[in-house]
């Protein structure tokens, strides 16, 4: 279970990344996009302007009542006739802007979504193509907060982020540009107010990144904690956990809140200074431009424009601000989820791997199933390895049988045959080839695994046979027959239709089982690996599977990790391995007659029944 240990220091980040090549790296998933980013652009062009607009027209409404007014539009027109002239134009640049506005947003919203969901695609196939080594180190529910909330906060990124900035700065820029054309001095006041205001805002808005960065990682431990209390429930509930986890789940939320509380800190300082200065801004023009009315250097509805620049300047500098934050917390998103798309897949195909089903093409001969292993060193950490200097080899056709003491490395043997992970040395060869240059999808069909706990997903018998592969119903059939099961699955209340729940939870540990070997004979393995594969069958049921297996392994080559000796008395070669070495190998009788570790293990066995 995870300790609170873990969870109790502070997460710093582990590396900053330049926020530009963060963003590049989203460039890509954006360009899929491009058709609509460009109308979203060409609309930033008439939203500002239509916004820049209505201050001047207002200040030109007030100039016309004191009879100032100078626009070109009103001359010549009555006082109620210009009025109603600048009140249509105001409603026009009003209702153009709702519209652009609503259609903008509709759009950045959509490429938002577009986005996540390819990042999520490809962060899923990236997930599912790492290695048995990273799973061991990384908990589920971190890389689930990484699909899914890292995943959102990214999409803002470019969305509502990107565009959302891009919007604001257009809208700066064309005030800042009308406004030094109408009064460059009152302009400029405006313009240096803006320093100090971007320093501070830059300043909090590092501080909410560190700060964010670290919640997301509480959060990460937070779904870590959770998932793994859900999963083992029946673990928790029958200990009587629940209060000790309720603990230790109440510690690690603690953080997690404390760590939002900052982000909040953070990102408040950010509104609070924008707002304030916006109001010493009003206070500024108003001085200022008060000063020049009275020098009748400035009419007063250009001093009211400026009123409503003033705001208008800073109502965009502060939705920057905000979006700065939800870009802020989309970095650190990316950079999470960089993390986990760097991460190296540890196993690949080769350059140009040997395709197992061309050998008889390539060498007249027949695929055989031959295992050889040669002087395979391996360990799981560092050099504390769990196999040593394995050399054995398998001969076509031949079934073996691992035998030793719990941890002896028996289960490691197959995982490092199937690939899951690498000798730290040596080679394993399949019919000579080493199995690095035989493509994984094909040896992985080469050989036919199954465990223990055989792994059921949501959906019906058949797909649980059959894992998406093309196969028609006369196979699943026949590989049912083959196995012994088909009159079990024909006992299911919608036989081969019943819907399994997820992990199959509705059907007993045997049950399971006896779908694992449906799986593994629909596939037609060369090689068939059997770990503890009978173990949690009644007597009855595993007479009946042991006689299909017989039929199974025939003419196959297979490998069984049995602890209950009698069950591989017939096999015809026992390796029996003793903290990762192979230490004896012969056939039953020949190993009882040596009266070595097989024949004490099997004499405590026999005195236990
Ligand atoms: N994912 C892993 N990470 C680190 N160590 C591991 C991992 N899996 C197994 N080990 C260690 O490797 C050693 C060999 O484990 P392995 O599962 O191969 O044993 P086994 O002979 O199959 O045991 P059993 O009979 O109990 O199934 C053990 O000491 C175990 O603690």
């Amino acid at each position: 279970m995870t300790t609170a240990s873990s969870s109790t220091r502070t997460p710093t980040p582990p590396r900053r990344e330049n926020d530009w090549r963060l963003f590049l790296r989203l460039v890509p998933y954006a360009r899929r996009n491009r058709r609509l980013l460009y109308i979203v652009l060409a609309l930033l062009v008439p939203l500002s302007l239509s916004g820049a607009i209505q201050p001047i027209l207002i200040g030109e409404a007030i100039s016309l009542i004191r009879q100032e007014s100078t626009f070109f539009v009103l001359e010549g027109k009555t006082l109620s006739q210009g009025l109603y002239i600048l009140t249509g134009l105001l409603l026009l640049t009003i209702v153009v802007r709702l519209a652009l506005t609503s259609i903008q947003g509709f759009l950045v919203q959509k490429v938002g979504q577009r986005m996540t969901a390819d990042i999520r695609n490809d962060l899923f196939v990236h997930v599912t193509s790492l290695s048995a080594r990273f799973f061991d180190l990384t908990p589920v529910g971190r890389l689930i907060t990484r699909l899914t909330s890292d995943v959102d906060a990214l999409g803002d990124v470019f969305s509502t982020g990107a565009i959302g900035i891009l919007t604001d700065l257009a809208s700066i820029v064309t005030i800042l540009v009308i406004t030094f054309t109408l009064q460059w001095q009152l302009a400029l006041m405006l313009l240096l107010m803006l320093i100090p205001v971007t320093i501070a805002v830059v300043y909090f808005q590092r501080q909410f990144r560190k700060a964010n960065y670290r919640a997301r990682e509480e959060l990460s431990n937070l779904n870590s904690v959770l998932q793994e209390n859900l999963t083992g429930i029946n673990i928790v509930q029958l200990f009587r956990r629940e209060l000790f986890n309720a603990q230790l789940f109440r510690q690690i939320n603690q953080h997690y809140v404390n760590q939002v509380d900052r982000t909040i800190f953070h990102d408040s300082m950010v509104s609070a200074i924008l707002e304030w200065i916006a109001l010493v801004a009003i206070a500024g023009v108003l001085w200022l431009g008060g000063l020049r009315v009275m020098d009748n250097a400035l009419e007063v509805g250009t001093l009211v424009s400026f009123i409503l620049f003033a705001q208008r300047l800073f109502e965009p500098l502060r939705q920057f601000a905000e979006k700065f934050t939800s870009i802020q917390s989309g970095f650190t998103a990316v950079e999470r989820i960089s993390d986990l798309l760097d991460e190296p897949i540890e196993i690949r195909d080769a350059e140009s791997p040997i395709s197992i089903n061309s050998l008889e093409a390539i060498d007249g001969q027949p695929q055989v199933g031959e295992i050889q292993f040669d002087r395979v060193w391996f360990a799981y950490r560092d050099d504390d390895y769990v196999l040593r200097n394995l050399d054995f080899t398998i001969r076509p056709g031949e079934k073996v049988a691992l035998v030793g003491p719990t941890g002896a490395g028996k289960s490691s043997i197959i995982r490092l045959l199937c690939r899951l992970y690498e000798p730290s040395s040596g080679r394993i060869l399949i019919d000579g080839i080493d199995i690095r240059d035989i493509p994984q999808a094909q040896l992985r069909r080469y050989l036919g695994v199954i465990l223990q706990d055989g792994f059921l997903f949501a959906g019906d018998v058949k797909s649980n046979i059959t894992l998406g592969e093309d196969y028609s119903m006369a196979q699943i059939y026949a590989a049912a027959k083959q196995t012994n099961i088909d009159r079990f699955i024909e006992d299911l209340p919608q036989g081969y239709d019943t819907q399994l729940r997820e992990r199959g939870t509705n059907l007993s540990g045997g049950q399971k089982q006896l779908l694992a070997f449906a799986r593994a004979a629909i596939r037609n393995p060369r090689v068939l690996v059997l770990d503890e594969a009978t173990a949690s069958l009644d007597v009855g049921t595993e007479a009946l599977i042991q006689d299909a297996l017989d039929r199974l392994l025939a003419d196959r080559t297979a490998i069984v990790i049995a602890h209950r000796l009698s069950t591989i008395r017939n096999v015809d070669r026992i390796l029996v391995l003793k903290r990762g070495q192979l230490v004896e190998s012969g056939n039953h009788e020949e190993l009882l007659g040596q009266g070595g570790l097989y024949a004490s293990l099997y004499q405590l066995q026999m005195l236990g029944n």
